[in-house]
């Protein structure tokens, strides 16, 4: 896989094993090595250390959540082209993420940043109602083009998409006030904290925002990023506005580069 599937603050604080306790930080109490059997998919088994142990199961766990949802012909295709192009597309579990959520709340009016080569899209239209219109917003014509022919091989009709070209920070103040069900936010991370303001005043009460990324810095890493570049910090800072927001009922999933979602409720979440 290409995606990082798991930051350090994503595991648990504590658990147990068979052999003892594991710290939040990975460490193992116990530091004998012991034989385990071979995990799935590896051929031969051979003594592992305590920590190698918790750390093959962890990757098992986080490689069958990945494969669970399985993406189809089109999907991989566009998955292809967005990693030829380098952009980083969404991850298969991420993307079932995001369809389950359109579905979950009935989306029919959807705003995406960051169109890329359309994996996120074509999961986006698959979970919205079949009337429904997905706004996409992407500097890239070319990125656009690709996705439009995702859509297309994915059998939703040209009106199903409405592709704006521009920059998201230009394009989403033009957008209209409580009329969007879902915003899903892919790009320029060091905007994060503005793209939440926007996505408060795009959505309905109901509404869901969704950053993905969101595992690129946590309380004990800083994941792939350096602690003093402004995304790192920007995507610190946006989990922290959402945890406090008493409107937001905020949910974060270990799945891809981590998805974090949250509804726009009336009323305080407890
Ligand atoms: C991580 S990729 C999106 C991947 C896409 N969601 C997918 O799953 O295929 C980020 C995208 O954001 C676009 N982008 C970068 N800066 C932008 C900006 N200021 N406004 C809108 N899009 C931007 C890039 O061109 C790129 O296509």
């Amino acid at each position: 896989m290409g995606h990082r599937v798991m930051a350090a603050a994503a595991r648990p604080r504590s658990f147990s094993t068979a052999r003892g306790r594991v710290s939040g930080c990975g460490c193992v109490r116990d530091p004998d090595p012991f034989t385990v059997p071979a995990p799935r998919g590896r051929s031969q088994s051979r003594s592992l250390t305590a920590r190698e142990a918790v750390i093959a199961s962890r990757d098992d766990t986080l490689a069958h959540i990945e494969q669970y949802v399985a993406e189809d012909a089109t999907l991989t295709s566009a998955r292809r082209a967005g990693q030829q192009a380098e952009i980083g597309p969404i991850s298969a579990a991420s993307g079932a993420a995001l369809r389950f959520l359109a579905a979950a709340i009935g989306a029919r009016a959807v705003v995406e940043v960051g169109t890329g080569c359309g994996s996120s899209g074509i999961w986006l239209l698959r979970g919205m109602r079949h009337d429904g219109i997905l706004t996409s917003v992407d500097v890239e014509p070319e990125y656009q083009e690709s996705a439009r022919e995702a859509y297309r091989n994915a059998g939703f009709p040209a009106n199903r998409a409405r592709l704006i070209q521009g920059s998201a920070l230009e394009v989403l103040p033009r957008l209209t006030d409580s009329a969007y069900d879902l915003v899903f936010v892919d790009a320029m991370r060091a905007e994060y904290p503005r793209f939440l303001t926007e996505a408060m005043r795009l959505l309905r009460t109901g509404g869901v925002v969704v950053f993905n990324h969101a595992l690129d810095a946590t309380p004990l890493s800083d994941g792939p990023l350096s602690a003093s570049d402004p995304a790192t910090a920007a995507v610190r800072e946006v989990g922290q506005l959402i945890r406090d927001d008493d409107t937001l009922m905020p949910l974060l999933l270990p799945v891809g580069e981590g998805l974090l979602a949250a509804i726009v409720s009336p009323t305080t979440a407890g």
